[in-house]
């Protein structure tokens, strides 16, 4: 049985110990290349050492140590597909990796340059309501860390409820509701390594103002600043969509945009001394009132149409604001 020795007041003993490793299969395939496994539905919370074994498999494999982090959103995977000299890793051959199960989530991690930065890109993230807990939905945002990620970028599809938002719009992520974490889930519950970070994280400014501005100005030189915001998202575990109860009372919080995903990204990169920036693509309009109108009703089918519609601008902000973190104007 893996557990972690939660005897030392609460932080992880990662020294090398025996803990937190074992003969067992994280993610259910056999792919021949692991070496250290791990069951991490026993322990959510991956030992540092077994992050550091993903990492340094990536860049070795890759030859490069990225700079910045990119999460494609539902059907936002084409984020990944405009970068140059890619090395693909495909989820199932990591080791101790989880496995994509989404549509539209195509389990792969690109790693390659875009616009002068080194950047690995998760061509597909985990959801809570996919089964796994938050620790392992986020683990890849530490094995960034370890990677030499200093930026996270990640992006999501949301139903937009603020009134003012329209379907393809981009709501940038100022501010996060964290659903999860009122009903008392965290990714960093379980023991602290402070190797990633101190057990109680400040939230207050997880999303770098700099970085907002830049993708404002951005935006308004590609010509669609009416259809960028800046608001707060809120997460919600799904995989159902919300009540009209639920919408309302988001709305009443002011939550802008609803999605099932990144808030738990956020916390971990934030909890280990990323800079974030974030954004939503908005999918579908939530409706706050009762009607009958089924056409009215979300559905993933729109969300991924939405998405394919509006890669090209999603692809074009992410590029532009890269472009001038890598000549360091951002
Ligand atoms: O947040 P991403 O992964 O973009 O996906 C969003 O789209 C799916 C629902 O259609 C949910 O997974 C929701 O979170
Ligand atoms: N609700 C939750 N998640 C979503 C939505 C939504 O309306 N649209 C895309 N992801």
């Amino acid at each position: 049985m893996t557990g972690y020795n939660n005897s030392n007041g609460g932080e992880v003993n990662t020294a090398s110990n025996g803990n937190g490793h074992s003969n067992g299969h994280s993610n259910g395939h056999s792919n021949g290349n692991k070496s250290a496994d791990y069951t991490a539905q026993e322990n959510p919370t991956y030992p540092y050492e077994v992050i550091q074994e993903i990492a340094d498999f990536i860049t070795k494999g890759a030859g490069v140590r990225p700079k910045i982090g990119i999460i494609c959103g539902s059907g936002l995977g084409s984020l990944a597909d405009i970068i140059q000299d890619a090395r693909i890793f495909e989820y199932e051959k990591i080791p101790n990796f989880p496995v994509s199960t989404v549509e539209g989530h195509a389990g792969k991690l690109v790693v390659g340059t875009l616009e002068g930065a080194t950047v690995m890109a998760m061509q597909g993230r985990f959801h809570f309501y996919e089964g796994y807990p938050l620790a392992k939905c986020s683990m890849p945002v530490r094995v960034m860390k370890l990677c030499g990620v200093e930026y996270l970028f990640a992006t999501n599809a949301a139903g937009g409820i603020n009134p003012r938002y329209g379907v393809g719009d981009i709501m940038l992520m100022h501010d996060h509701v964290n659903m999860l974490g009122f009903a008392g889930n965290s990714p960093l519950q379980g023991p602290n390594d402070p190797r990633f970070g101190p057990r109680f994280p400040a939230l207050t400014n997880s999303y770098n103002k700099d970085l907002i501005n830049k993708a404002i100005e951005i935006g308004k030189a590609m010509g669609i600043e009416s259809n960028i915001h800046v608001g707060v998202y809120s997460c919600l575990g799904g995989p159902n969509y919300e009540t009209i109860a639920e919408l309302k009372a988001l709305r009443m919080m002011g939550v802008d945009a609803v999605g099932m995903s990144t808030v738990h990204e956020v916390i971990t990169a934030r909890h280990c001394d990323m800079k974030v920036f974030a954004f939503s693509l908005i999918t579908n309009k939530c409706a706050t009132e009762y009607n009958d109108k089924k056409d009215e009703e979300p559905s993933h089918d729109e969300v991924m149409a939405v998405a394919k519609m509006r890669q090209k601008d999603c692809c074009e902000l992410v590029s532009r604001l890269i472009r001038e973190l890598a000549m360091g104007s951002a």
